[in-house]
C-alpha cells in the first residue's frame, strides 16, 4: 500500500522543487514569504482565478497544463503592464478524489512554467475539498522601464497594434499560449508603449478598458484585424471575424503608441512574432469598424464577461 500523502506532505514535495532563491529572504517555509522590494522599480502585484469548468476542463486539459495555464495567465498580465515577473504565490482547492498524483502534475506544470521564466515559487495554500479543481496564482514583478505602462495613457493619433492573431482560443491555445514577457520587454526597448493590456476577455472586451481608462475612441480597420487560423476556414467571414473579436483567451498585447513610433514598428518589428497595425485612437469617444467595402459599423463590447446573475449582460 502506497503511503499517505497529505497537505503537509505535497508542500514539503513542493518545497523541494522550489529552493529559495539567492535574492530572496524567505521563501515556502514560513508563515509569509519575505521580500525585500528594489528601491528604484515600481513593484507589480496581481492575482487571477482559475476554475475547473469554467476556466479548463479535464479532459482535454491535463492536470499539468491546468497548473501551466494559472501562473500564465499572471504572466500575460504582468507582460500587459511592462512587467518583468519576479516571485509567485499559489493557492490550490484540489478534489479530494483525484489523489496526490494529481496534485503533484498540478504543481509540476506550474513549476515548469516557473522555471521557464524564472519566476520563483514562495508560497501558497493548500486546500481539499470535494468540488473540482480552483488554482489561484497571486504574481509579483517589477516594472521593466522607470515607469510600467497603464491603460490609461492613450492619446488621440495613437497607432494601435496587437501581436499574434486573435480568436478559436478554445482548441488549445488558452491552456498553450506563450505569455508575451519577452515581448512587452523588446516593444519597450525600442519605443514607448503608452498605453498596453493583455487579450483576455477578447479585443472586443479589452479594446474598451483602454478606451475608457484613457478617455477617447478608436477606429479599427475590421480588414486589418489578424484572424487566426484556429479559427476554422468552415466558418463564413463575418463570423471569423467576430471569433477574432470575442473569444478571448488570446494573452495577446494590445497596445498604443505615437504615429512616430508606430511607423518604425511597421518598418522594422522587433519581434519574433506577427505584429500588426489595426487601427488609431481617436478623440470621439466610442469603436468603429471600418470595412474593406467603405462601411462602418459600431464596435460592440462583446467577448467574455463572468455572470453574476445566470444571465448574459444583454439578456
Ligand atoms: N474581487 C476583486 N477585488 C478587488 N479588486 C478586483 C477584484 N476583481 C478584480 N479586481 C481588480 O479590477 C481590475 C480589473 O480586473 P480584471 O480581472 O478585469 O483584469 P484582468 O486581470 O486583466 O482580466 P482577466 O481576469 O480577464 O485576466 C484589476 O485592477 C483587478 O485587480
Ligand atoms: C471550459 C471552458 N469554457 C470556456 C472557456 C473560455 N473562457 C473561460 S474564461 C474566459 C475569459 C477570461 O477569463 P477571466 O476573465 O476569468 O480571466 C474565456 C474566454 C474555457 N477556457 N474553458
Ligand atoms: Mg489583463
Amino acid at each position: 500500500m502506497t503511503p499517505p500523502f497529505h497537505e503537509f506532505d505535497l508542500i514539503q514535495w513542493i518545497r523541494e522543487q522550489c529552493p529559495d532563491s539567492q535574492t530572496d529572504l524567505l521563501g515556502i517555509g514560513d508563515d509569509t514569504a519575505i521580500l525585500q522590494p528594489l528601491k528604484d522599480r515600481e513593484l507589480l502585484l496581481a492575482t487571477d482565478m482559475l476554475m475547473e469548468g469554467t476556466h479548463f476542463t479535464l479532459p482535454p486539459a491535463t492536470p499539468e497544463l491546468a497548473g501551466r495555464k494559472a501562473l500564465a495567465v499572471n504572466l500575460s498580465d504582468l507582460a500587459a503592464m511592462g512587467g518583468k515577473p519576479h516571485s509567485a504565490l499559489v493557492s490550490l482547492a484540489l478534489p479530494q478524489s483525484k489523489g496526490p498524483e494529481f496534485a503533484k502534475a498540478v504543481m509540476q506544470g506550474m513549476i515548469d512554467l516557473a522555471q521557464e521564466f524564472q519566476v520563483q515559487l514562495i508560497g501558497g495554500d493548500t486546500n481539499s475539498w470535494q468540488g473540482p479543481l480552483v488554482i489561484n496564482v497571486a504574481i509579483i514583478g517589477t516594472a521593466l522601464q522607470a515607469q510600467s505602462v497603464t491603460r490609461s495613457g492613450s492619446t488621440p493619433g495613437d497607432w494601435i497594434f496587437v501581436t499574434g492573431k486573435l480568436g478559436g482560443s478554445i482548441h488549445s491555445h488558452h491552456l498553450t499560449f506563450t505569455p508575451r514577457v519577452d515581448e512587452a520587454n523588446r516593444l519597450s526597448q525600442s519605443v514607448t508603449i503608452k498605453s498596453m493590456i493583455d487579450i483576455s476577455d477578447g479585443l472586443a472586451s479589452d479594446l474598451f478598458h483602454i478606451l475608457d481608462e484613457s478617455k477617447v475612441g478608436a477606429q479599427i480597420n475590421a480588414a486589418e484585424i489578424p484572424i487566426s487560423n484556429r479559427v476554422t476556414l468552415d466558418h463564413p467571414q463575418t463570423s471569423r471575424l467576430q471569433h477574432a473579436l470575442s473569444d478571448g483567451e488570446d494573452f495577446e498585447l494590445l497596445f498604443t503608441v505615437s504615429p512616430e513610433d508606430g511607423k518604425r514598428l511597421v518598418s522594422q518589428n522587433p519581434l519574433q512574432i506577427k505584429l500588426t497595425h489595426i487601427g488609431e485612437i481617436t478623440q470621439e469617444q466610442g469603436a468603429v469598424l471600418h470595412h474593406a467595402d467603405g462601411s462602418r459599423t459600431s464596435l460592440k463590447r462583446t467577448g467574455w464577461e463572468h455572470s453574476l446573475s445566470g444571465q448574459k449582460r444583454n439578456d
